[in-house]
């Protein structure tokens, strides 16, 4: 699903603003427009944009008042200042009271680009960390279930939460494997300690050895600093490992060894420090076959499965879908701020019947695109110009297939398509519609699906 940002442009100068629109609608963002920093307050109180640009020098309120006005009710809007050369001093000073960065408007508009882009990535983190930055007493996650396979998972987790075994998670990407570990956590005793996650996957050996247990200064080339690893942060706490069917076998070897011994080295030190974690890993791969292939040690899938928990796909716990779009909706209603009196029925039809093959994660992008896009109280798939859109145009006529070449036929489709509005782009497709890059490439050659990416 293709991702949609807003962002909100003020400047008194019309031609300015027409020009800042033309760039960024064809970058796909959604533009909002204010002649003033008091018509951009009063928009903002209605509508939320995570980005906001903002002209330094306007007759009425200035910038910085605009800056400062935006940074104190709504924290996690990032707003960019832009300037001619004469207001750079002031957009150097706004930028110490908050503003993500600047823009010279003389300058190519691809600095602006990218100033945007790197505003978008960190809001993304942002939102990656926190789900719902505005939410206030609610829940921030949705640990019910009237699956009985979940329900007894979730009444599993209660008892073992104070204990310190080691836990390992298994299940679809996107199913809530990592939010299922921190519920661990915060249930534990060792709640108000540090809860770390960390993706193995993301890391080459080298990066994931020097994450995990730090580095001693000048240990490698580029070690320019002492860094402590994720091992000692997490010391009294737990430490989650998601994708540990990744790990290289060098590391597994280290790895091991930590939780024999319950010491690490840092890298370029031999001195041992004493560590104590809980441990919970993640993985959708089958590790059984792992191990048969050699890739994956026996000795350490045994030490990391002393319980093993295996979370169904939403797919499998269809009871569960309208409890979990209710809770999506009330969350974004108030980090959106909008209206939203229902769901139209053939809409909520559907997303009660869809296979979500990228579980959770893809549930709560199609209810935040139609929030994005809605304008008027009723959410709806109307708009959305993804696959998904189109298979619920579409799914009510189709010939009955065996049941797998139809889901492959999907499949196919959907990543076709996905890819497409993506520009091909591999990691990009991977990160909209919920799946990791991995599963993607996998996907793609199970597919053959390189001869429609040229
Ligand atoms: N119980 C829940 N309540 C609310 N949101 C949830 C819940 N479970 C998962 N989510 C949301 O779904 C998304 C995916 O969750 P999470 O990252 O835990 O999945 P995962 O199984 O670890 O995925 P991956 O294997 O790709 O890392 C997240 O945005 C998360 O906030």
């Amino acid at each position: 699903m293709k991702e949609v940002f807003k962002i909100l442009i003020v400047d008194d100068e019309k031609e300015h603003r027409e020009t800042y629109r033309m760039l960024l609608e064809s970058r796909g963002f959604i533009i909002g427009e204010a002649k003033s920093g008091d018509e951009a307050l009063n928009i903002m109180e209605s509508e939320y944009y995570p980005i906001v640009l903002c002209d330094v020098i306007m007759p009425g309120l200035s910038g910085i008042e605009v800056l400062k006005k935006i940074k104190s009710d709504y924290e996690s809007v990032e707003v960019i200042m832009v300037t001619g050369y004469g207001g750079v001093e002031t957009a150097v000073e706004a930028m110490k009271i908050g503003a993500f960065g600047y823009f010279i408007k003389s300058h190519n508009p691809e600095e602006l680009l990218i100033e945007i882009e790197k505003a978008k990535k960190l809001l993304n983190l942002q939102k990656k960390n926190n789900m719902i930055s505005t939410k206030k007493n609610k829940e921030r996650y949705l640990y019910q279930s009237k699956n009985p396979k979940m329900k007894e998972l979730l009444n599993t987790l209660e008892d073992i939460g104070q204990s310190s075994a080691n836990v390992l998670l298994l299940g679809e990407s996107g199913v809530g494997k990592e939010i299922i570990a921190q519920r661990l956590h915060d249930i534990s005793k060792r709640s108000n300690m540090p809860f770390i996650a960390i993706n193995c996957q993301y890391y080459s050996t080298n990066l994931l050895e020097s994450e995990l247990f730090g580095h001693e200064k000048g240990s490698f080339t580029g070690a320019n600093e002492k860094r402590i690893g994720r091992f000692e942060e997490a010391n009294g706490g737990t430490i989650f490992l998601d994708e540990i069917g990744e790990i290289s076998q060098e590391i597994q070897v280290k790895f091991l060894r930590v939780l024999e011994n319950r010491k690490i080295e840092r890298m370029g030190s031999n001195k041992q420090i004493e560590v104590d974690f809980r441990l919970i890993c993640a993985t959708n791969k089958n590790l059984l076959h792992e191990i048969q292939s050699g890739n994956f040690r026996e000795d350490l899938f045994y030490r990391i499965n002393t319980i093993i928990l295996e979370i169904p796909p939403l797919r499998e716990r269809k009871e569960d879908i309208l409890d979990m779009i209710n809770f999506f909706i009330d969350n974004y209603k108030m980090e959106f701020k909008k209206d939203i009196t229902k769901i139209e029925n053939e809409t909520l039809e559907y997303l009660l019947n869809y296979s979500y093959p990228g579980n959770i994660r893809e549930l709560k992008n199609i209810i935040e695109r139609m929030f994005v896009l809605c304008k008027d109280g009723v959410l709806k798939m109307e708009g959305m110009e993804s696959s998904t859109a189109k298979n619920f145009d579409s799914h009510k006529h189709f010939d009955i297939l065996d049941f797998n070449l139809a889901r492959a036929n999907f499949e196919k489709e959907y990543l076709i398509n996905a890819l497409k509005l993506n520009d091909n782009n591999i990691t990009k497709t991977a990160e909209v519609i919920g799946l990791s890059r991995r599963q993607l490439f996998n996907k793609i050659n199970e597919y053959n699906l390189r001869e429609f990416m040229s």
